[in-house]
């Protein structure tokens, strides 16, 4: 049977949440990964030493095992360079969301002036804490990404020495930034690389599928695959698996967000099979992240293998994406 083994999986845009749901989804993310990066849009968000170090704890609690490592951010403020020194142990990055522009976002930034924003981000790039962005703007929804890309440039070209990474990229546009400025990097999701807009609202609409930004075009689609199956250097997976309870995702306003923590890894395998790439896969889920974050991840080994697994329609109270459905593969130990 067609088998692959996996060294340290992580995932480098995670939401955990918090309560009931960060004890139901933690587990199954430290279950199959060495570490992810834990995104702080907590209401309230996660703006203070205390209340990172008070999330992490939860968050280790909720796991319950020492093998799996949550690299915690903050949600971007204008913050001070005492106050960055001060919790530049305890992150790894910080979290700008523009504001209003999805779940949790509302305080995040409103304005993009480079003057009020510079000491915060001169002291990050000082002090080694990477640049989190959710890049979209308040524009048309297929548009958003592609309009963020102005500020992409002016991030990184004021800030040469800050570590910039463009979360949950899906559009064309993105891809062709990473080549442009050296000090921008970007994550992928797993759903990104297989479904489009027609998956989400084409057909019947599928609130499990609907997600911030939305999935776009088929060339948008390919251009991710393209730079995730050949493992590009500056790629790295993040699944931004976004747990909603499943009466606020079948309800007439669904909160944005696919669940995907359970499933991503046999999903991952499933796509770089299916294009004949597995080889690559452990750079995107592993080697790349260690590399751009330079974090020494803990050990863990995922064997997975080709053999059909049938994804649980729940998960608590939460429906994952493909609930129901046969996965070609599955995962057949963790060591
Ligand atoms: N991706 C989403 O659609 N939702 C995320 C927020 C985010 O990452 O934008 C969430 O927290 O639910
Ligand atoms: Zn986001
Ligand atoms: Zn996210």
């Amino acid at each position: 049977m067609k088998s692959i083994t996996l060294t340290m999986p992580l995932d480098m845009h995670l939401h955990l949440r918090d309560g009931e749901m960060l004890e139901t989804v933690a587990p199954l993310t430290s279950y199959s990964f060495s570490g992810a990066l834990v995104m702080p849009n907590l209401v309230p968000p996660v703006t203070t030493l205390d209340s990172v170090i008070e999330y992490k704890k939860r968050i280790k609690h909720a796991i319950g095992r020492d093998d799996f490592e949550p690299y915690m951010t903050l949600f971007y403020q204008n913050y001070t360079r005492p106050f960055l020194e001060s919790v530049q142990d305890e992150i790894t990055a910080i979290k700008l969301y523009p504001s209003g522009v999805t779940t949790n976002s509302e305080g995040g930034v409103s304005s993009f002036d480079i003057e009020s924003m510079r000491e915060t981000l001169e002291a990050m790039a000082d002090l080694g804490i990477v640049l989190s962005v959710h890049g979209e703007t308040n524009g048309f929804v297929m548009d958003r990404e592609a309009e963020f890309m102005s500020v992409y440039e002016m991030l990184a070209s004021n800030f040469p020495k800050l570590k910039i990474v463009m979360e949950h990229i899906t559009t064309a546009n993105a891809v062709e930034m990473l080549d442009r400025y050296e000090n921008l990097y970007a994550t992928i999701t797993v759903h990104h690389l297989i479904i489009t807009l027609d998956d989400v609202a084409g057909g019947m609409l599928r609130p499990h599928l609907f997600c911030k930004p939305i999935a776009k075009r088929p060339e948008d689609r390919a251009a991710l695959l393209k730079i995730a199956l050949e493992a590009h250097p500056k790629v790295m997976f993040g699944s931004d698996s976004a747990p909603h309870p499943k009466h606020t995702k079948e309800s007439c306003g669904c909160g944005a967000g696919v669940f995907t923590a359970p499933i991503a890894l046999q999903l991952l395998c499933e796509v770089f099979d299916a294009h004949d790439k597995l080889d690559n896969l452990q750079a995107f889920i592993s080697d790349n992240a260690q590399q751009i974050y330079g974090i020494c991840a803990e050990y863990k080994e995922v064997v997975l293998v080709k053999q059909d697994f049938v994804v649980p329609e729940m998960y608590g109270s939460v429906v994952p994406m493909r609930a129901g459905e046969t996965l070609k593969w599955s995962i057949e130990r963790v060591d």
